[in-house]
């Protein structure tokens, strides 16, 4: 077997091996096989990236912002002219298809530019005071060391989205990716030291969150962690970051409903559902998690869309035919089948799908066929907890007041889907769903401008746009009087 790669930690520039002497395996889900090893990071070297990336931010800060920016377009630069062994890297660490891996990133590169263009949009405030001859100046200063710490679905734009804010509004970073998929965040290092970034602006930490994770949240060096994962985990940093009320930023988990109204355009309905419960295996946080048709369409609906769902090719997310991957992991795809178990029993239908697929070539690896499930009841288990994985459930309903108790009966918030050409139904959906992000007659996928905010147990904070970029600022406000 060829050589299996060893990455190592990247801490002020340099290359380092831990000296906890143990690495984790890295495996690729389509067919079970070790990609590469990262390293088992300890806290003493959470220690050293930290203090790394504070000596680092007093220099960094200093910088005019444009300047920052100049040296990220370099990073930016980089990323694109490695864009094809990055998407290779992704479809290996976390089983997404070649063509999803290519757009991730390039959307890696565009979160980056995005940030850029703000270097000179970093504006404060002169405000007349009461007081005679005074004035009274707000200015936005960065936070200091920024804690990143990512999900495995889109490892690398969660990087960039995180990374490209933090470092041009001043500060420096230290990320954690998760230990599924730490490979292509890694590769940033190689990129960031090509770009020029200066030593300890950015470091790459790996290990398992419940330690390095910790350990980087409940520092007292740490100014902000901006994280994206799961509720539970989210929950978990708040509560360690409190002890030094560190500022956190949470972009967590999800159930979004999909409403088709019964005016709908029925195919491009169809179309959106697809999309939005099956790219990237349904691992996407806005994905269309659960499905309100109105009864006087759903027949049409269905039989278009299980059919077009029947159809989905799955297999080698190499192959540009293939529409679906595997699961990341053995557990998110015991998560399916017990999802599956758990519906059945409470009186669901499957309509098509519902376990592994079929063949030698599925024997390995986390593959599970697209699921839809029929006879669905809103107090079902699938109904509410999120599934993040190309299972969905369907239900009908009659009025707008009961599909949108139906839709905000739940303890997330992120995102929403609504299909209707009618004016009053769209303007009522945008006052009456508790979600953060509503999509109209188009499936899921945000914009940088826009703003990625969740309610609920769905995140706090909320990231991207200039509302995003905000976060990673703090306030200094001065008073100052002169003579007569
Ligand atoms: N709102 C959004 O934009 C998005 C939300 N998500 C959500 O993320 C979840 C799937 O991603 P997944 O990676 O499994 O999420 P997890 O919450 O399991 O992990 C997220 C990150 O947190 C780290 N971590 C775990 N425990 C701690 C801790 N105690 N302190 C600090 N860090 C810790 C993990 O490290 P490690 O894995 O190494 O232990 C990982 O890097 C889904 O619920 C999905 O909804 C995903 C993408 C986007
Ligand atoms: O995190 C998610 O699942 C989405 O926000 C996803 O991440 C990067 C892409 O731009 C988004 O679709």
């Amino acid at each position: 077997m060829a050589d299996i790669k060893e990455y190592q930690l990247f801490i002020d520039g340099k290359w380092i091996t831990s000296t906890s002497g143990e690495t984790i395996d890295v495996v690729n889900p389509s067919t079970e096989e070790i990609v590469a090893r990262v390293q088992n990071g300890t806290v003493e070297e959470a220690q050293m990236a930290l203090e790394a990336a504070e000596l680092a931010q007093k220099s960094w800060k200093k910088l005019p912002a444009r300047q920052r920016a100049e040296i990220l377009y370099k990073l930016v630069d980089e990323i694109k002219a490695n864009a094809d062994a990055l998407a290779e890297l992704l479809v290996k660490e976390q089983g997404k298809l070649l063509k999803v891996a290519k757009m991730e990133v390039a959307v890696t590169a565009s979160f980056i530019e995005y940030a850029c263009e703000g270097a000179r949009r970093i504006e404060g405030d002169i405000i007349p005071s009461d007081n005679p001859n005074e004035q009274i100046w707000i200015q936005k200063i960065p936070r200091g060391v920024v804690v990143a710490i990512t999900a495995w679905n889109f490892p690398l734009a969660l990087a960039g989205r995180k990374i490209g804010p933090a470092l041009v509004a001043g500060n420096t970073v230290v990320i954690k990716p998760t230990s599924e998929t730490p490979l292509a965040t890694l590769e940033l290092g190689n990129l960031a030291k090509k770009a020029g970034l200066p030593d300890g602006v950015l470091n790459i930490l790996t290990g398992p969150g419940r330690a390095m994770g910790n350990a980087l949240v409940e520092n007292p060096i740490t100014k902000m962690v901006t994280m994206t994962g799961s509720t539970p985990v989210g929950q978990q940093i708040a509560r360690n970051a409190a002890q030094n009320l560190t500022h956190v930023q949470l972009e967590l988990g999800g159930k979004a409903p999909f409403i088709v109204f019964e005016d709908a355009d029925i195919d491009a309905a169809v179309d959106a559902a697809l999309h939005s419960r099956f790219d990237n295996c349904g691992q996407v946080c806005t994905c269309n998690e659960r499905m309100y048709v109105h009864e006087e369409i759903y027949d049409t609906f269905m039989e278009k869309f299980i059919a077009k769902t029947k159809a989905l090719k799955v297999g080698d997310p190499m192959m540009e035919e293939t529409d679906m991957g595997p699961k990341v992991n053995a557990s998110e795809l015991k998560h399916m089948e017990h999802l599956v178990e758990v519906s059945l029993k409470e009186g669901a239908t499957l309509a098509t799908g519902g376990k592994r697929p079929e063949g030698s070539q599925f024997e390995k690896g986390y593959w599970f066929e697209p699921t839809v499930l029929t006879d669905v009841t809103q107090d079902m288990t699938i109904v509410h907890e999120e599934s993040f994985g190309p299972i969905l459930p369907v239900l009908k309903f009659k009025t707008f007041d009961e599909v949108v108790g139906y839709a905000n009966d739940c303890e997330y918030g992120l995102a929403a889907m609504v299909f209707t050409n009618d004016m009053n139904t769209i303007m009522k959906c945008n006052d009456e769903l508790e979600y953060g992000e509503i999509y109209v007659n188009r499936g899921h996928g945000e914009q940088h401008q826009g703003f990625h905010n969740g309610y609920k147990l769905s995140g706090s904070g909320g990231e991207d746009g200039k509302y995003g970029f905000e976060q990673y600022l703090e306030k200094k406000t001065f008073y100052i009087r002169h003579k007569a």
